[in-house]
Formats: structure tokens, C-alpha cells, sequence
């Protein structure tokens, strides 16, 4: 199977950079004319697999909206997810945990457990609690080959909130990439939002020189940045960059989302 870092690698050289969402939301759920259930949900879920299989590489299923339905709805997740990797394609499980150490290693063993029904290749998690909560969680992930995300500078307008904050000179943005190449041993990534301005979050560097860490970064398409904009965008680091997107691809139903899909790979 080998180490998260060489399977991403080894998939953008095949697949190229586009991560397909999986956001069962209420909205969506709806464009795909399936009910607003765990069983639509599921179904939802498989029929991105379904498409994205050969087309593309990564999914990235949010579990907040498989959540929402309680046990069936991460009943319906694991089908999605075992879907998804026996078709091969990478998992992204978008949970963003963060906790005390302790706690973290149950979030590790539940989606990186060998026997586990939620077993990903990777979890986006959260630095909040102090970088040496995540020890646990990386630890188990590097047992298992699985890789982490760790949330640097996130696409939503209010992030700069916190994360423009100043821990010494430099941001909490800064220190998470730093935290991430420090502790990762190169299979931890950041999230880095493609809508923010990386000079404002402190994290210019990124775009100045290669950053040599995996960048998943959402906020193409619904949430305003351009695809055709990535290398702008991220500069130096572009190579990196797995570019989330969930609404722009998934815009127009079933119908229209492998169209989708090999539109926005043509714009790279
Ligand atoms: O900084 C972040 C981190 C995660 N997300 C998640 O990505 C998708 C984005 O969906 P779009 O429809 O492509 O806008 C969603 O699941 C978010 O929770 C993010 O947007 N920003």
C-alpha cells in the first residue's frame, strides 16, 4: 500500500489535483432528487464514487452531513467510504477533531483502526488544543500509512479571527504549517483556504518557496476562487495543492457531474 504521502503522490501524477466532495446536504440532496434521509445520503455518496471513479482520485466526504442522521447516517458513511476505497480512491475524512491526547487516540482508532468501518486515508484535524495533542493521532496514523490535515488558514471569511492571531512573531496560521513540517514527518498536510489572501494570514512563504507538505485546499468554485487561479494562488507551493470541491462539481444533479468534473480538470 505504502506511506498516505507516496499514494497521494502517486494518484495527483495519475488522476491530477481534484478532490470530489461528498456533502449530502439537505440542498443537495434535493438537486439529486433523492430524500433527505441516511438512505439518501448513502445514495448520494455512492453515485459520486460511482463518477468519480477513473475520472479522478480523492473524495472527501464531510461528515457533518452524514452525521446529522445519527447511526444510520454513519452506517450510510461506511458504505460511502469502503465504496470509495475499494474502488481505489483516496478517503479525506473531513471531521476536523481536536482534543486531549487521550481523546484523540479513539478519533485515531475510529478512522484509522485496521478493522474499523470508518478506516480513511486521511483525517483533517484540529491544532487547537496544542500540537502535542495530535502525537497520538499521528503516531497511530503513521502505524496505519494514513496521513493527517491540519487546519492552517480555513476558507471561511471569519477565519482570520483566530487564526491571524500572533502566537510570538508569527501567526496561528504560520505555526500550524510549521507544526505540520515539524511533527509530520511528511505525512501531515494543512488546510489552506484557496479563497484567502496567504500574505494577510502570515503565511506568504507559501507561495515564495515550496512548502514540501500536501495542501488540501477548499474554496474553489461555490465558495468564490478560481480553479485557473491555483497557481497564483498558491505560487511555489502550487504542486501541493489538492484542490477541494464539493458544490461546483456537484451543481446540475447526477446528470451533469462527470461533465463537471472533466470541465474543471480542463481548467488546470
Ligand atoms: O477551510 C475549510 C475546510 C473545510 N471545508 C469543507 O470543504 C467543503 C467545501 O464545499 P464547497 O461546496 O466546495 O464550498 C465543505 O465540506 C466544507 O465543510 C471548507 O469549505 N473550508
Amino acid at each position: 500500500m505504502g506511506k498516505f504521502s507516496a499514494r497521494l503522490s502517486r494518484s495527483v501524477a495519475e488522476f491530477g489535483p481534484i478532490c470530489l466532495g461528498i456533502d449530502p446536504s439537505e440542498t443537495e440532496l434535493g438537486n439529486f432528487d433523492l430524500p433527505d434521509s441516511a438512505a439518501g445520503a448513502r445514495e448520494y455518496g455512492l453515485r459520486l464514487v460511482n463518477a468519480a471513479t477513473g475520472l479522478i482520485g480523492i473524495v472527501k466526504p464531510q461528515i457533518g452531513f452524514f452525521e446529522r442522521f445519527g447511526s444510520l447516517g454513519y452506517q450510510a458513511l461506511e458504505e460511502v467510504i469502503t465504496a470509495a476505497r475499494d474502488a481505489s480512491l483516496l478517503v479525506i475524512a473531513d471531521a476536523k477533531r481536536g482534543d486531549i491526547g487521550t481523546t484523540m487516540l479513539g478519533y485515531a482508532q475510529g478512522w484509522f483502526g485496521d478493522d474499523s468501518p470508518l478506516r480513511s486515508d486521511a483525517l483533517t484535524v484540529s491544532g487547537y488544543l496544542g500540537p502535542s495533542s495530535l502525537a497520538e493521532t499521528l503516531d497511530h496514523a503513521l502505524d496505519v500509512q494514513a496521513g493527517l490535515f491540519l487546519l492552517a488558514a480555513t476558507s471561511n471569511p471569519e477565519a482570520g479571527e483566530l487564526q491571524k492571531g500572533m502566537i510570538g512573531s508569527q501567526t496561528v496560521a504560520s505555526r500550524a504549517i510549521e507544526l505540520a513540517s515539524e511533527i509530520g514527518r511528511g505525512e501531515i498536510g494543512v488546510v489552506i483556504g484557496a479563497t484567502q489572501d496567504l500574505e494577510e494570514f502570515g503565511i506568504g512563504r507559501v507561495k515564495e518557496s515550496d512548502i514540501g507538505i500536501p495542501i488540501l485546499a477548499p474554496g474553489f468554485g461555490a465558495q468564490g476562487a478560481l480553479l485557473e487561479n491555483l497557481e497564483s494562488i498558491f505560487g511555489a507551493s502550487s504542486g501541493r495543492v489538492i484542490a477541494a470541491m464539493s458544490r461546483e462539481l456537484t451543481r446540475g444533479g447526477a446528470a451533469k457531474l462527470v461533465r463537471n468534473i472533466e470541465k474543471a480538470k480542463e481548467k488546470l
